[in-house]
């Protein structure tokens, strides 16, 4: 059997429209699918350790339908399941994971993809583990962010623009709108860094992001050559920019070009260890909050996703 966790909200309702349409593909039926629909956030993590532990075995592959946040949820929730198989089909706004794994863009041709002719290839997702708490290790597929795109998240999904924005399908416009409410009363802060042994300060930071992968925020291309199977983390830092240059920074960054401001920093590593002396907003996976010191590695474990 087939188990579909799909977001009916995400991407301004894309979602629901992505199941409509391959719950009245002949395979659905054919092939045994059953889904599950998330309610509240959280839910999708809830969801995949629920069917995870009902039907075990049974399941040939639990498809994500939704954006990068709920698969951030069905990872978390299969954490103790790692050799479940995972597939994607995009159905959010920013869909940076899809991007990332180089699959198919058409929903139904990919449901027939992930079913006739799967590519399972194992993956390493981000881990991290807070230095209150270690027993809470949250895991991520795209990237972890201390700083500017934390609270541009934070304050686009508070506002009350945002409904209005995904009403008239203008989501990613509500970031834009937070992205320059923020600019310019956000204050730099200093950064403790410990990357694979390596003590770094950052006295003016102005984000700081360690990614999996390329892409972030929708496609851009925030750490061009990172490699999806290096195994590694890669570190992208912001420090002491103005704010103007962020503007034009922003521009060049969906084509990469960003990696030659002398303000941009980027490192490759297997450990970074993010000091903080207070609590700071973080992103991860899309997905907002705050935090305090913590460490990042890649979990042990393999998980088999479909991808290119
Ligand atoms: N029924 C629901 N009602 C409200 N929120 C939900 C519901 N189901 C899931 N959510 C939450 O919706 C949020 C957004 O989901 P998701 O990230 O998948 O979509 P997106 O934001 O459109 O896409 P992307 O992250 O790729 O930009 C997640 O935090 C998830 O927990």
């Amino acid at each position: 059997m087939y188990v579909l966790i799909v977001n009916p909200v995400a991407g301004e309702g894309r979602g629901m429209k992505v199941y409509q349409e391959l719950k009245q593909h002949s395979l659905y039926q054919q092939k045994n699918c059953r889904s599950f629909l998330t309610e509240y956030q959280g839910h999708g993590k809830a969801l995949a350790t629920q069917v995870a532990q009902m039907y075990g075995t049974q399941i040939k592959a639990i498809i994500v339908v939704g954006g990068d946040g709920t698969l951030n949820e069905v990872m978390n929730g299969l954490k103790t399941f790692p050799a479940m198989n995972v597939a994607i089909i995009p159905a959010g706004s920013g869909n940076d994971f899809a991007r990332a794994c180089k699959i198919e863009r058409k929903p139904v041709t990919l449901f027939k993809q992930i079913i006739n002719n799967p590519s399972w290839r194992s993956y390493r997702l981000g881990k991290i583990t807070k230095e209150t708490s270690r027993k809470q290790t949250p895991l991520f597929a795209n990237s972890i962010g201390i700083g500017f795109d934390a609270v541009v998240a934070k304050q686009a999904d508070e506002s009350k623009y945002k409904k209005y924005m995904n009403l008239l399908r203008l989501g990613m416009l509500s970031y834009l709108i937070a992205l320059f409410q923020v600019l310019f009363t956000y204050q730099t802060k200093k950064i403790q860094l410990v990357i694979d042994g390596k003590p770094l300060v950052f006295q003016h930071t102005f984000m700081v992001t360690v990614t999996n992968h390329p892409f972030f925020g929708g496609g851009m291309k925030i750490v061009p050559h990172a490699k999806m199977d290096s195994g590694r983390l890669y570190v992208l830092i912001i420090d002491h920019i103005s704010k103007w240059k962020v503007l034009f920074l922003f521009f060049t960054v969906f084509f990469g070009k960003h990696t030659t401001f002398k303000e941009v920093y980027i490192y490759e590593a297997s450990e970074i260890k993010v000091i903080l002396n207070e609590e700071r907003s973080y992103q991860i996976d899309g997905q907002t909050g705050k935090i305090g010191s913590f460490t990042i590695t890649k979990d042990h474990l393999m998980r088999k996703i479909h991808r290119f």
